[in-house]
């Protein structure tokens, strides 16, 4: 259960699974100005006691160095010696995973999913109708409705906290905060990305949707 118990093998995987999608969503423009954060646990997970490898505060997430991620515990404090600084938005990741037991949360900023968090920001959910990429979620109901949240992006990041807990639903691997990013999760690195991608998808669907309604595209 410790982090001694993670093998050197598990620990490598962990930061092969960031590196690559670091590099894949890179390409897409999903970091821009070092924005952005990722993460993959590690190891056993209990919700009192787990650990995982984010990246570090601040960092320019197109590019690859050697002083790129580091391995935190549940309270989000370093779980090795390192001069490194996690995430400033580890204590996200902390929450999520105390809430899910996921294997990986991955965090971008995109114009799409900041432009819809606040276009919807009075109704404290996005709405989606029907949209096949919904499936990506795994619900595979007709004509699904789902409603994705949006919590306050507060500059303290622990006060955002109590939101996400109160707003999360186990059917939506997601969370918005306004006017800042989308947090998406998974069983795995996969699955995570597989949801963000499903996210995105939906963010610039409604938006464009919004837009065509209006009259005004
Ligand atoms: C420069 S973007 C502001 C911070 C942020 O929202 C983010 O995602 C990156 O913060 P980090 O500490 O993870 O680099
Ligand atoms: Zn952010």
């Amino acid at each position: 259960m410790s982090f001694q118990s993670v093998t050197t093998e598990q620990k490598q995987a962990a930061l092969q699974e960031l590196r690559s999608v670091k590099e894949l969503f890179a390409g897409r423009g999903w970091f821009p100005g070092t924005s952005g954060n990722l993460s993959v646990r590690v190891g056993d997970y209990r919700p009192d006691e787990f650990h995982f490898a984010i990246t570090a505060s601040g960092k320019d997430k197109t590019v690859h160095t050697p002083e790129d991620y580091l391995f935190v515990d549940q309270t989000g404090k370093p779980a090795e010696a390192t001069s490194l600084k996690p995430s400033a938005e580890t204590l996200i990741h902390c929450e999520i995973y105390r809430l899910t037991g996921a294997g990986a949360i991955f965090h971008v900023h995109t114009v799409f999913n900041n432009v819809i968090s606040e276009y919807f920001w009075d109704r404290g959910s996005v709405p989606a109708v029907g949209v096949e990429l919904i499936k990506g979620f795994n619900i595979w109901d007709e004509e699904a409705e789902i409603q994705i949240p949006i919590v306050s992006n507060y500059a303290h990041i622990p006060s955002i906290v109590p939101e996400i807990t109160e707003r999360f639903d186990s059917r939506i691997p997601g969370i918005l905060l306004r006017k800042h990013g989308i947090y998406a999760w998974g069983a795995n690195a996969f699955e995570a990305k597989r949801h963000l991608e499903a996210f995105e998808f939906i963010f610039e669907y409604v938006y464009r949707l919004e837009l065509l309604k209006s009259g005004k595209a």
